[in-house]
């Protein structure tokens, strides 16, 4: 079995929990509250800045040159969507400033840049690795699931749900299958541990979105 579908099945319940959370469900009827959204949109110009670099160092890093300039262009196309949420997101929904960085986030890049610039590439691959597929699957999931008329968020759904972010997690999926083929058992553990982390991380950055979580001092 390939070693994406087995670390899918490791975090299958995670990712019920996410389609059935309220930021996802409300999201999807189109009646999440706009500051929920306008705080998830803030911190997620943080998170989609320091993915991109992440990304960017597993490409410096990896040892194929056609994976590095898979990554390469994966960090280019985050900054690309980081510069879509300013220019016209932030406008649409009533943005002025991103904020600062919240703690959910804070622990969500941190994981991240820690991963690609000190673990074993592979693994850091696999950490990265949530932020696309469980994305993809939450876009299809609403896109499918959806009801709603008008919904003030549909944009957002049609970017996960669409055809060109499709094609990016079926390459970084590919990417992680066939390293995981050449790394030991105990490699692929590691891999499947920052993918779970990772999972869990997605879906604490929604939920703190819902609870508008700040510090507290
Ligand atoms: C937190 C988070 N994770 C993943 C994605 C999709 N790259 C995102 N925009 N934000």
């Amino acid at each position: 079995m390939k070693w994406t579908d087995k670390t899918w099945k490791t975090i299958a319940p995670i990712y019920q929990k996410i389609i059935e959370m309220p930021f996802i469900k409300e999201l999807q009827n189109g009646t999440l509250p706009l500051e929920k959204f306008q705080f998830y949109m803030g911190q997620d110009s943080f998170y989609l800045e320091n993915f991109a670099r992440s990304l960017a160092v597993i490409g410096a890093r990896t040892e194929s040159v056609d994976h590095a300039l898979d990554f390469i262009r994966f960090a280019e196309g985050a900054i690309v969507v980081e510069k879509a949420l300013h220019d016209s997101y932030f406008q649409e929904f009533g943005l002025t400033s991103r904020g600062k960085i919240e703690p959910t986030t804070h622990h969500y890049i941190h994981f991240l840049k820690s991963s690609s610039a000190l673990d074993q590439v592979e693994v850091a691959m696999a950490a990265v690795l949530p932020c696309f597929w469980i994305y993809q699957e939450v876009g299809n999931y609403i896109y499918k699931n959806q009801q709603a008329e008008n919904n003030p968020y549909q944009k957002w759904i049609d970017t996960y749900a669409g055809d060109e972010f499709e094609g990016l997690v079926i390459k970084a999926k590919a990417i992680c299958d066939s390293v995981a083929d050449n790394c030991t058992e105990a490699q692929q553990q590691k891999m499947t541990e920052a993918f779970i982390a990772a999972s869990r991380l997605e879906f604490m950055f929604w939920n703190s979105a819902y609870r508008l979580e700040s510090w507290e001092v």
